[in-house]
C-alpha cells in the first residue's frame, strides 16, 4: 500500500476487526479502514482468500485470523489475538453472514437451515458484539461497534423468512447494546444495505449480469447501483469520530429503495 500522510485520515492508528472480511462488503471495508489509517484484523472462514486480501492490503496494516463466528471460542480467540498483537480494540465491524439456501416462505420453512443461519447471522453476531464490547470495557476504550443488517431488518418480505428474521434480531441487538454500552462511551450502530452482488449468493456469470441489471432498478436514484464501496464508506463514517454522537442508529444504504412502494423491493427477491 502506498505511504500516505496520517494527517487527514479518519481512522488513524485505530485497531479494528472486520468479520467476513475475505469477501464482498467486509473486504471493501477492510481496505477502506486500512487506507484511512486503521490496523485491521480480517476474521473469516475462507482462509486462503482472507490471507490473500490481507497480503494485498499489506502486512503493516492488516492481518488475517481464522474465526468461525458461530463458535464463541473462536470469537474469544479472535479478540485475544487482536489485544495481544495491538494492545487494544477500537472498532469492530461484525459483518459476516450468510443467506437462505432457498426462497422459502413460512409455509415451507426448513428449520435445520434456520438453525444454521441463525447460528451465524444472529448468535455469531451477538458473540462478536459481546466479546468486542467486553474488550473495550476492560481496556477503557470508547470504541465503535458496527453490525451489518439489511433493508429487510425492519420490514417483512415475501420469502427468505429465516434471513429476514435473523436481520430483525441483529437490529434488536444493536438497539439494546447501544443503550447498555453508552455508559462506557461505546457506540453501537448498523448499516443496512439493499442488494449488491457479492460472494454471498453463488451465481453463474449470466445470473450475475442479470442480477446487476435488476439491482440498478432498486433505487430512486436514476442509473445508480449500490457498490460494496458505498457500504464501506457508511461503515467508516460510523467507525470514525465524525459520528461520535451517533449510536443505536440503523444507517440504511439503499438509494431510497425502502421509501419506494413495496412492489419495487419485491424485485430484490427475484434477483
Ligand atoms: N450482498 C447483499 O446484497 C447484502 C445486502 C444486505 C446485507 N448483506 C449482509 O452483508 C454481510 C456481508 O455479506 P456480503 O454480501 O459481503 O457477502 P460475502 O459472501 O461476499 O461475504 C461474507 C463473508 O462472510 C464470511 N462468513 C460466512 N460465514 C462465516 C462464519 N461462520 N464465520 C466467519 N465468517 C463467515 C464468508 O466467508 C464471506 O467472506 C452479510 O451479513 C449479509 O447478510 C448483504
Amino acid at each position: 500500500m502506498a505511504e500516505v500522510s496520517t494527517h487527514a485520515l479518519k481512522l488513524a492508528g485505530k485497531i479494528s476487526i472486520v468479520t467476513g472480511g475475505a469477501s464482498g462488503i467486509g473486504e471493501a471495508t477492510a481496505r477502506l479502514f486500512a487506507s484511512n489509517g486503521a490496523f485491521v484484523v480480517i476474521a473469516d472462514i475462507q482462509d486462503e482468500l482472507g490471507q490473500k486480501v490481507s497480503n494485498s492490503i499489506g502486512p503493516q496494516h492488516c492481518t488475517y485470523f481464522h474465526c468461525d463466528i458461530s463458535s464463541e471460542d473462536d470469537v474469544i480467540s479472535l479478540i485475544n489475538f487482536t489485544i495481544e498483537k495491538y494492545g487494544c480494540l477500537d472498532i469492530t465491524f461484525s459483518n459476516a453472514g450468510i443467506v437462505s439456501t432457498c426462497k422459502q416462505t413460512v409455509l415451507d420453512l426448513d428449520l435445520t437451515q434456520f438453525d444454521k443461519l441463525f447460528a451465524i447471522n444472529t448468535r455469531g453476531t451477538a458473540a462478536c458484539v459481546k466479546h468486542a464490547a467486553r474488550a473495550m470495557v476492560n481496556h477503557h476504550v470508547k470504541g465503535s461497534i458496527i453490525c451489518t443488517t439489511s433493508v429487510v431488518a425492519s420490514k417483512g418480505a415475501s420469502m427468505q423468512t429465516d434471513y429476514v428474521m435473523s436481520k430483525h434480531a441483529v437490529l434488536g441487538l444493536v438497539r439494546s447494546a447501544s443503550k447498555q454500552l453508552g455508559v462506557y462511551g461505546i457506540r453501537v450502530n448498523c448499516v443496512s444495505p439493499s442488494a449488491v452482488v457479492t460472494g454471498i449468493s453463488s451465481m453463474s456469470p449470466e445470473e450475475i449480469e442479470k442480477t446487476k441489471k435488476v439491482c440498478e432498478g432498486l433505487s430512486s436514484l436514476k442509473g445508480a447501483r449500490l457498490s460494496v464501496e458505498d457500504v464501506a464508506e457508511a461503515v467508516v463514517f460510523l467507525a470514525s469520530d465524525g459520528s461520535k454522537f451517533v449510536t443505536g442508529h440503523e444507517l440504511v444504504v439503499d438509494g431510497g429503495l425502502t421509501k419506494l412502494p413495496d412492489e419495487d423491493d419485491l424485485k430484490m427477491y427475484n434477483c
